[in-house]
């Protein structure tokens, strides 16, 4: 199966552009108040309406524990086709969601310290689209660079798609494949300058060595 590549924490209209046209198959955008990579509803919406159209791609909106009147209005201004809940939203609250939305994707992330938070994935199976393993940091909600321990993913074969995240960069990304299979992969720090500013050369060398080892793009979650 072909992989896909999302994206995270774009701020710029030009970066998604250049991003999406060199094969993303999603955008992330973090919409999470305090956070160095936040993005106002108005500013995700000035960078969607910028995308090309020749390669259409996910645009996901990354929220913490918000409530679903704002993730809705969020989904809305911003004209977002999926949401990434990162905090501790409950089953029920993702169905909520998807009453609430039912067009709209759902993806689940967990932060992952152990193999028991491994067993959390099944219980989200039945509620979302797809869901997406991040490292676990005590202190901060995601974009660490923080990696998983890989080998502890071996056995993980969930009954949705799934994305790999954390700490991936172009220079680890097939060390990891090589270790699991996941749908999709997930990269942010690993790919930026700074903190919202991603480095267009770093993305162009991690979809060139995907190609080179034959881990072409496709939409999930689909
Ligand atoms: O990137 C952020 O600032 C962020 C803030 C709050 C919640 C999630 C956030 N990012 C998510 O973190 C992972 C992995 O990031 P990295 O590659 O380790 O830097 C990714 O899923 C982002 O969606």
């Amino acid at each position: 199966m072909e992989l896909g590549v999302k994206i995270c924490g774009i701020t710029k209209p030009e970066q998604g552009r250049a991003i999406a046209s060199l094969g993303a198959t999603a955008l992330g955008f973090i919409c999470v108040p305090n956070t160095p990579r936040y993005v106002s509803p108005q500013q995700i919406r000035a960078i969607v309406e910028q995308l090309p159209d020749e390669t259409p791609c996910d645009r996901v909106g990354v929220f913490l524990n918000a409530s679903v009147e704002d993730i809705c209005q969020t989904v809305e201004n911003a004209n977002l086709n999926c949401v990434q809940l990162h905090g501790s939203e409950s089953t029920r609250f993702c169905d909520d969601l998807r009453v609430a939305f039912p067009d709209v994707k759902l993806i689940k992330a967990l932060r992952i310290r152990s193999i028991a938070d491994l067993n959390q994935a099944s219980i989200y199976e039945p509620w979302v689209d797809a869901l997406l393993l991040d490292a676990y940091h005590p202190d901060q909600a995601g974009g660490t660079g923080r990696t998983i321990d890989w080998a502890m993913l071996k056995q993980f074969r969930p009954h949705c798609p799934w994305f790999l995240a954390g700490g991936l960069n172009p220079h680890n990304v097939l060390d990891a494949l090589n270790l699991v299979s996941p749908d999709g992969i997930d990269l942010s720090s690993g790919v930026e300058t700074a903190p919202g500013d991603k480095n267009l050369r770093q993305v162009a060398q991690l979809f060139q060595t995907l190609k080179d080892s034959k881990h072409e793009n496709t939409t999930i979650c689909d």
